[in-house]
């Protein structure tokens, strides 16, 4: 499970989350929607550890992300700490952020021979499986830019998985494709979400992938969640009126 407790995120003055509570059980597949600037991807890169949460506490499993036991005492995690925790977790950017002067074999075998130590071989298997998965198997001998977008993106998530991560966390993956590439990405990911029991975090402006995937949507306004729920309570019948506005606007 994925916990937040009263998690605060300040940027200045400007207070992105405010006391944020939010819990996201293992196997579930959350999206996460609202205005620009609500916190969504704020939420996304404090679970990274990319961001450090001014007040309240991350946990992963049971965990502390954030945070991490000396004594009796809670003190903010050593870097070396959140890295350990972080191994869980896997991240798919907006712009893909594929190693480029890596093949895409290596980009996706990099972090598990570097990180987890796992012998080339069988992180060069277990790439070849991933981008079989990915409809890539033609292309592991490729540099990035010789791909499309859509390709580099599915690239990407491929890297992401092959980390083993419990946790994906997905921002906006399809923000930065051309139109008619956005389809191929999302069916990966689709599948991805019907066949594994990975959870996952996601924020998209994709509202009918949303529906498709989501067990949960958390709509979030002012760095607070307003309302969560099944997604066809949410988009056919919100409570909230900033949830009506906001899904009127972007359905
Ligand atoms: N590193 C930063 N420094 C200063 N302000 C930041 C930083 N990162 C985010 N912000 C601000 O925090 C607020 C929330 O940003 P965040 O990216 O989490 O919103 P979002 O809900 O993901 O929005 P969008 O849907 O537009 O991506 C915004 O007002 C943003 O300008």
């Amino acid at each position: 499970m994925i916990r937040f407790d009263k998690v605060t995120k300040r940027f200045g003055s400007h207070t992105v989350l405010d006391a944020l509570d939010m819990k996201v059980y293992s196997g579930k597949h959350v999206t996460l929607i609202g205005p620009s600037g609500s916190g969504k991807t704020t939420i996304l890169r404090l679970m990274m550890t990319l961001l450090k949460p001014d007040e309240g506490t991350i946990m992963l499993n049971g965990e502390y992300l954030t945070h991490e036991k000396k004594g009796d005492k809670l003190v903010p995690a050593s870097d070396k700490h959140s890295r350990q925790i972080r191994k869980n977790i896997g991240m798919v950017f907006q712009q893909f952020n594929l190693f480029p002067n890596m093949k895409v074999l290596r980009n996706i075998t990099e972090a598990p021979v570097h990180v987890l130590g796992l012998d080339k071989d069988a992180a060069e298997e277990r790439a070849r499986e991933l981008l079989d998965l990915v409809g890539l198997s033609a292309h592991l001998d490729k540099y990035p830019t010789q791909l499309s977008g859509g390709q580099q993106q599915r690239v990407a998530i491929a890297r992401a998985l092959a980390m083993r991560p419990q946790v994906l966390l997905l921002d906006e993956v399809t923000s930065a494709l051309d139109p008619e590439l956005v389809a191929g990405v999302l069916d990966v990911l689709r599948d991805i979400a019907h066949t594994t029991d990975i959870t996952m975090l996601c924020v998209t402006h994709e509202m009918n992938f949303a529906r498709d995937i989501s067990d949960c949507v958390m709509m979030f306004d002012a760095g607070r969640v307003i309302e969560f729920g099944p997604p066809e309570q949410i988009f056919t019948d919100p409570e909230h009126e900033r949830t009506r506005e906001f899904l009127s606007a972007v359905l």
